[in-house]
């Protein structure tokens, strides 16, 4: 019987062994491909105080996490609402001496106070790949490479990767001069918006063009040169050439790619690279990711993050349907055996049980798993 203190609050649910055997087989499968391409997984801890979460990127907003006083310290403590800071201040203290570039792997809850209108959860499993101490065509090339290749690993199909420009609006603002913050930030908001008329309002004439240097990879870049006459954007176009070359080389038309230089939502602290990643059937975004700088050291990294709960919703099932029975008083070393071979057991604890209602699809008789109907 449900009672009313049962209920969970808003954004945060359980996750019932059909949706949870989901996550873990694609939390595993984008862990192994990080793993095997060199990554080293660390383990921030879920909350941390606010002030250390905020000072190593740029743009972090605490008030969008869950904040309380710690008895013990009295000080302000914030639970985590992104992984990539802390990995950023792991690199900047506890492995300050490790040699660069320095590649490290992380998957962990996060939580947050207000979800957005697209994805009303509060609770996300992060799992993601920081590449520290460099900030090159071929570290952004690795990190957009690896997190298709987790995404593959996971099953999902119809990727595509849209890259945008996160600092845009501050380099053009620097070309013509543009020092008022009021007028850089309405002119953000108007972009964001991608309200032609508001921006024309806000000033921002000269930016109406990219608004429309969107859609597909070349063609879009091919209108931001255009546009780009005096050059200010020239290194980082070439820049995502070369890494959309990169892409294009190993997957062909399996991965398509986009180009929308203004999209700002979700990029917080990232710099002059970012990108988003979809796929097949999925609601809203599978990842993000992009260069950026961590505070404190100034340190330069690229990295990615996915939201694994949020991917595994179309990730294709688990598999691995087979379950054995075990009777009272099988042989246990057979039982041992076909575990080890990647069978999953089930033992009978008493009299009663029906062991195809419990799931079972083959039932130990001797040192052979029979299938169930045909052993009845
Ligand atoms: N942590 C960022 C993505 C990212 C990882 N590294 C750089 N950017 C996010 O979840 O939006």
């Amino acid at each position: 019987m449900t009672q009313p203190t049962d209920l969970l609050p808003e954004g945060l649910e359980d996750r019932l062994p059909a949706s949870a055997a989901r996550i873990t087989h694609a939390m595993r499968a984008c862990l192994d491909v990080l793993h095997t391409h060199g990554y080293d997984r660390v383990r921030p801890p879920l909350l941390e105080f606010e002030r250390s979460l905020a000072s190593r990127m740029q743009g972090i907003r605490t008030q969008a996490m869950f904040r309380f006083v710690d008895p013990a310290s009295l000080r302000t403590l914030a639970l985590r609402s992104d992984i990539t800071p802390q990995v950023g201040r792991i690199a900047a203290t506890s492995m300050k001496t490790a040699p660069r570039p320095l590649r490290l792997a992380y998957c962990g809850e996060t939580a947050l106070i207000r979800a957005s209108q697209l994805d009303p959860a509060r609770q996300r499993l992060q799992l993601g790949a920081e590449l520290i101490g460099v900030d090159t065509i071929a570290a952004a090339s690795e990190i957009v490479m690896v997190a298709i290749e987790a995404l593959m690993g996971a099953g999902l199909t119809g990727i595509s990767v849209d890259f945008t420009l996160p600092d845009l609006v501050d380099t053009l603002a620097a070309r013509d001069g543009d020092t008022d913050p009021d007028h850089i930030e309405a002119v953000r908001r108007e972009l964001d918006t991608k309200d032609a008329g508001g921006l024309r309002d806000a000033g921002g004439e000269a930016y109406l063009p990219l608004l429309y240097a969107a859609g597909p990879f070349d063609s879009a870049l091919a209108d931001l040169r255009e546009y780009d006459a005096g050059g200010a954007l020239a290194t980082r176009l070439d820049g995502l050439k070369a890494i959309a070359a990169r892409v294009k080389a190993a997957h062909g038309p399996d991965v398509r790619l986009t180009l929308d230089p203004t999209e700002r939502y979700g990029f917080e602290y990232q710099s002059w690279f970012g990108f988003t990643l979809y796929a097949d059937a999925l609601r809203g975004a599978a990842g993000r990711g992009g260069t950026y700088r961590i505070g404190g050291s100034e340190e330069a990294a690229t990295g990615f993050s996915l939201y694994v709960d949020h991917l595994a919703e179309v990730a294709p099932e688990a598999g691995g349907g087979r379950v054995v029975y075990l009777p009272l008083g099988h042989d246990a070393d057979a039982a041992a055996k076909l575990r080890a071979e990647g069978w999953r057991t089930l033992a009978q604890l008493g009299e009663g049980e029906d062991a195809g209602m419990l799931g079972c699809t083959h039932v130990l008789e001797g040192d052979t798993p029979k299938e169930l109907e045909a052993s009845q």
